[in-house]
Parts: structure tokens; C-alpha cells; sequence
């Protein structure tokens, strides 16, 4: 009987030696062909990216991806393989090879799985089939017209002012500082609630972040986490270790909430007040599920990025302080009261409309690259085959020296008049082309509207000094921001 059992023994060794041997062939061929002889193969790059998606898993899971690929492109120039199939470029006219937009017949670049969630009815962010974007782009489009944007006017005036009203309470007439990284969304989600579907989060009221802001931000990591799970199953094993506690949970009580309230706004139907749902309902081109499957889309679109806008706004102007007291010269000077503050008369405020760009140049509140499949097409002069996934560099661009003078300074003047002549199109906060966005005008009249009167009732002191606040920020989709303590001291007694 022993000798039967050292018998079985080593057939079991020997088949397990032959299995790992098998795999270790198997990849070292792969890995060999990966290198040597793929169609990507001349592209430079990290090793480990070239041959594994693994390179994915490290490169989200350290937080800085953007920067660790800004520096790649340092390293090693124009075009850079990130992954098995995937390129990264750095050019202006990469930009708009992959995102402009293409003559009729021309193939198009399309979203890659990334924007893929585990909800099947397609939302406008994400939806990958052209003809379902133009449809649903098209209903939406007219929630984003020049005049829904007037009568939105109201609607944003009336939580700017809310919103300075708190800054003033709970700041203790400056007396107390509030986390800026934070506190701005009361405004933006309270705002993007009422315009999609009535009604605020009452955020700027209770003068805290309502629980299903929490939860969709926590939602975003989990995104991400998803995107990584396709790109590489294996992690499914240690996702549940990553997820911070609670995550499954927070995602149910989401799309309970998104449901809810989409619900409840498709039911009152015409309400007499044009908000986003007005415009889905009014067109009838969307099915009740496909409309209620926008509302994650249009609020995380238009909030936590402005949101983030005006966090590091706030941050550069109070490292700057000379630009601080231009832009204080500029709106003061321009109004006798705040009511004058409106979305026309802020219009013509040069300095602000530099101050924003710059801001946004410096730091693009949507800091992953925007993958696409390229149809087989030439990208800034290299043909590039069907299905490679290209994306440009969120943070290369903006930052490069070639389209930049003094690149790495925040200097808002070079969006003023002539400036210094740089390439301004290197700088694509809200993208281009059919899939750039939606609510770019809606983001530009909040920005002015809160900036100018931020800037006209109150003197800014930064309470916590620090020496950077960009580099701290962390990529989980959007960006995690670190606290950004500042108080507000009001001009005026009211
Ligand atoms: C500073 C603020 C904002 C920035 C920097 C920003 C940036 C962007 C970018 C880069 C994209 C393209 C994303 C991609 O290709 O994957 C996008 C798409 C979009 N944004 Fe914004 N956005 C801002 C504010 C807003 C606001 C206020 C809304 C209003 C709801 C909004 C709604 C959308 C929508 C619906 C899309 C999808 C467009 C499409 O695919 O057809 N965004 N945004």
C-alpha cells in the first residue's frame, strides 16, 4: 500500500511540475511575442506594461497614474506603450486626431470598456454604440442650450447666494475655517439636483455633504475597481480587501436612491420648470429605464467636477497672492453691489476668465485620459491597427513646455488678450469633439458666479498652510482631494 501511495504521489509531482512548466512556456512565449514581434512592439515603454496588464493593476493602485504617465512621456517621448494594447500620446495633434471631429463616412474613435459599470441600460457618459450616444446626446443637448442656460441662471444664482450666506455662518465671519475640498460640493450637488430633477440635496442648507454625495464618490473608486476587475480578473480575488468597508452596501443604497428619486421626478411629468428631465420627457426618444439611468451620469458629471474647479482656484490664487490681488482689483472694481454679479456681467471679466483657464490648465478636475479604440487609423502620423486602446495624457499636455511658456507657473495673464502666444489647445479640461462636454457653458456661469462673489464679500486667508496641494491629490476616476482649510473674512457686515 505505501509503495501504491508513493506511486500516486509522484504522478500528482510530476503532472503539477508539467502544468506550472506548461504555464511558465506559455507566458514566456507570450511575453516574448508581447516584446519582439506585436505590432506595438517599436513603441517604448516599461517593460512590465508591454507584457502584462498588470502594469494597470500597480499603476491605479498607487493613485498617481497620471503623473506616473506625465513622467513616462518625459522619459520617453511622444507615444508610449502602457499596456499590452494600449498607447499613451502627448500631442496636441494626437488630441485631435483621437477626439476632434471626423469627416462623414471617416471611422470614429470610440469609449473602450473602461466606461463599462455593471448597469446594462447605457447612460451618456458611458454608452459605447455611436447611434445611442447621438440619440440620448440629443435629448439632452437641449438641457444645455444657451436658453436653458438663462433660465437655469436663477436657479444657480439663487444657491451661490445660499451657499455665501453659510460661508459666513458656519465660517463665524471668518473666524472659522471650513475644508474647501469638501464644502464646495454643498454647492455644486445642491445645484446639479435642482436642475436634474427639482430638488437639491439641501446640502448648502444643512451645511453638510448629504450621505448620497458620500456614497457616489465612494461609488467612483468602485468604478474604478470595476475597470480593473475586467482588465485583469485575477483581481477579483483580492478586490474585496482593497474596497474600503461598507462599499457593497453604499453602491445598493445608490441606485436605491437613483431610483427613487429618478422615479418619483418621471412621475410628476411636466412640472412647468425646465429641468433635465424635462427635456428626456418632452423629447420621448429615451425609455423610462434608459432616463433613469442618467441621473449617476448628469449629477457626478456636473458637480464634483466643478466642484474640483473651484478647489484649485482657491488653492492658486492663495499661493499667488499677486494674482489674488488682481482679480480682487478687477471684480471690486467692477460692481458697486453683489446683485450686480450675474452670468452677462462677469462675462467681460477678463482676468477671471484667465484665472479659471489657468486653474483648469494646472489641474483638470477629470484627471484619467479618456481611452478610445482606434479604428485603424494615423494618429499625429503613425497608423495605429484596429482595437489598440489610445488615450492622450491628462497631464502632460497642459504641463508641456513645447505649447507653454514657464509651463509649470500658474500665470492667469496668458489667457488675457494675445498672452504669451502659447497653444492654447493644449490645454482640453472639458474635452472636444462629439463626446466633449455637455454642460461646459452650465460649469463656466457657476465658476464665474461663485469666484466673483467670493472674491467680492470676502477676504481669503489660507488656514492650514502647506507648500502643494496638487501633487497630494489622489486619481480615483476623478480626483481625491486633500483638505484645503481656508477662511472666509467678510468685507461687509450684513
Ligand atoms: C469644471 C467642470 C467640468 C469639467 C472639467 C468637465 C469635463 C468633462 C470631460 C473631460 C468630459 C469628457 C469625458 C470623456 O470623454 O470620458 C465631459 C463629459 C460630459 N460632461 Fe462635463 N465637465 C464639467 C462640468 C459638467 C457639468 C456642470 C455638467 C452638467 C451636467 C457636465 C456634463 C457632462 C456630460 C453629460 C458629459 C458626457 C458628454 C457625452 O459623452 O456626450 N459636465 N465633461
Amino acid at each position: 500500500m505505501p509503495e501504491i501511495a508513493g506511486v500516486h504521489i509522484a504522478t500528482a509531482a510530476v503532472g503539477a511540475l508539467a502544468v506550472t512548466l506548461s504555464i511558465v512556456i506559455y507566458y514566456t512565449i507570450q511575453s516574448v511575442q508581447l516584446l519582439f514581434f506585436h505590432p506595438l512592439s517599436k513603441y517604448p515603454g516599461p517593460k512590465l506594461a508591454a507584457i502584462s496588464d498588470l502594469w494597470w493593476v500597480w499603476g491605479l493602485s498607487t493613485e498617481r497614474l497620471p503623473f506616473i504617465i506625465r513622467d513616462l512621456h518625459k522619459k520617453h517621448g511622444d507615444v508610449v506603450r502602457v499596456g499590452p494594447n494600449d498607447l499613451s500620446f502627448a500631442t496636441v495633434e494626437a488630441y485631435q486626431d483621437i477626439h476632434g471631429h471626423v469627416s462623414k463616412g471617416k471611422a470614429r474613435f470610440l469609449k473602450t470598456e473602461f466606461y463599462d459599470n455593471d448597469d446594462p441600460t447605457p447612460r451618456i457618459t458611458g454608452a459605447r454604440d455611436p447611434e445611442v450616444h447621438a440619440r440620448q446626446r440629443k435629448a439632452l443637448s437641449h438641457a444645455f442650450s444657451a436658453k436653458s442656460l438663462r433660465e437655469q441662471e436663477e436657479i444657480v444664482q439663487k444657491y451661490v447666494d445660499g451657499f455665501m450666506g453659510q460661508l459666513t455662518r458656519i465660517g463665524q465671519n471668518g473666524k472659522k475655517a471650513l475644508n474647501m475640498s469638501e464644502t464646495f460640493n454643498w454647492l455644486t450637488f445642491d445645484v446639479i439636483g435642482d436642475l436634474a430633477f427639482g430638488e437639491s440635496f439641501g446640502g448648502i442648507e444643512k451645511g453638510e455633504t448629504h450621505i448620497w454625495v458620500k456614497i457616489l464618490l465612494d461609488s467612483v473608486l468602485n468604478a474604478q475597481m470595476t475597470f480593473l476587475r475586467k482588465k485583469f480578473p485575477l483581481m477579483n480575488l483580492i478586490l474585496p480587501f482593497m474596497l474600503p468597508k461598507g462599499s457593497d452596501e453604499n453602491l445598493k443604497t445608490h441606485r436605491k436612491f437613483c431610483k427613487e428619486k429618478s422615479q418619483k421626478r418621471i412621475q410628476l411629468g411636466d412640472t412647468g420648470r425646465a429641468d433635465f428631465f424635462s427635456h428626456m420627457l418632452q423629447r420621448n426618444t429615451m425609455s423610462e429605464k434608459e432616463m433613469m439611468s442618467q441621473t449617476p451620469s448628469l449629477i457626478i458629471a456636473g458637480s464634483e467636477t466643478t466642484a474640483t474647479s473651484l478647489s484649485g482656484t482657491t488653492w492658486f490664487l492663495l499661493k499667488h497672492p499677486e494674482c489674488m490681488a488682481k482679480l480682487q482689483e478687477e471684480v471690486r472694481g467692477a460692481f458697486t453691489s453683489v446683485d450686480e454679479i450675474t452670468g452677462d456681467s462677469t462675462v467681460n471679466l477678463r482676468y477671471l476668465h484667465g484665472v479659471i483657464e489657468e486653474s483648469l490648465r494646472m489641474f483638470p478636475p477629470i484627471p484619467f485620459s479618456l481611452p478610445r479604440h482606434s479604428p485603424g487609423a494615423v494618429i499625429d502620423g503613425h497608423y495605429i491597427p484596429e482595437g489598440t486602446v489610445v488615450a492622450v495624457a491628462a497631464m502632460s499636455l497642459p504641463r508641456d513646455p513645447r505649447y507653454w511658456q514657464d509651463a509649470e507657473s500658474f500665470r492667469p495673464e496668458r489667457w488675457v488678450g494675445d498672452g504669451f502666444n502659447d497653444q492654447k489647445k493644449a490645454s482640453q479640461p472639458f474635452s472636444t469633439g462629439p463626446r466633449g462636454c455637455l454642460g461646459i457653458n452650465l460649469a463656466y456661469l457657476e465658476m464665474r458666479l461663485t469666484l466673483a462673489k467670493l472674491v467680492w464679500l470676502y477676504d481669503w486667508e489660507l488656514a492650514e498652510p502647506r507648500d502643494e496641494w496638487v501633487p497630494d491629490c489622489k486619481m480615483r476616476i476623478l480626483w481625491k482631494k486633500p483638505d484645503l482649510w481656508i477662511k472666509y473674512h467678510p468685507r461687509f457686515t450684513i
